[in-house]
């Protein structure tokens, strides 16, 4: 059942108030998005605060990343969201966020990716059935260039189709789902692994 622009604003206002609230979206980072039909996606619009969206602060564009919407600014990262509904037609949202803990973990990690093994909490990313498998998560470097960024991201997209989501050096965390709840549940559980990977970090050096 499709839901309607009202319907998928609504959702993405609620996203806002919940990871704001969480930390996880502070100073007017972060972006998110819904698709609205197989060619359009209804996204936050550049700048806004995102525990205070409201139905004027979203905006539909096509899948190249244009604003459907004169005069509305779309997110500068656009092209990210739209390039994961062109990757695969089951996405249905995607949540950009700035954590301390993706920021901190990604800047601390210098190889190009961080791997989960062996957390039972893996079992929330979509697909992922047991403890007992790799997550592998990469991190692209940061890029004011977001057209350049997402020529990056896009063949480990092409070569990884199970990917579940991606960070940023320095500054946060790509995931998504079939629907907005399925995306608010791979953030809040990839910050649950971003923290105890953390933690292990630094027991270990104690
Ligand atoms: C203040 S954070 C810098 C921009 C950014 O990374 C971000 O996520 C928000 O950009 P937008 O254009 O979507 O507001
Ligand atoms: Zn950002």
């Amino acid at each position: 059942m499709s839901l309607t622009r009202a319907q998928l604003a609504q959702q993405i206002i609620e996203a806002g108030r919940f990871l704001y609230g969480r930390g996880w979206s502070p100073a007017t980072s972060s972006n998110y998005s819904a698709r609205l039909s197989p060619g359009e996606a209804l996204l936050t619009v550049s700048g806004r605060h995102k525990g205070q969206l409201g139905e004027d602060d979203v905006l539909v564009t096509d899948m190249a990343g244009n604003s459907l919407e004169p005069g509305k600014k779309p997110s500068a990262e656009t092209l990210l969201h739209t390039q994961l509904y062109t990757w695969k037609a089951q996405i249905g949202a995607v949540l950009h966020t700035h954590s301390v803990n993706a920021t901190v973990l990604s800047r601390l990690t210098l190889s190009d990716s961080l791997v989960f093994a062996d957390y039972e909490l893996q079992k929330a990313f979509t697909g992922i059935t047991t403890h007992e498998c790799q997550v592998c998560v990469p991190i692209f470097d940061n890029d004011q260039d977001i057209a350049r960024l997402a020529s990056r991201v896009q063949p480990w997209l092409d070569e990884h189709p199970d990917c579940v989501g991606y960070l940023i050096r320095g500054h946060g965390l790509y995931t998504w789902g079939a629907t907005m709840n399925d995306a608010l549940r791979q953030v809040e559980a990839f910050e649950f692994l971003f923290d105890c990977e953390l933690k292990m970090r630094a027991l270990q050096r104690a």
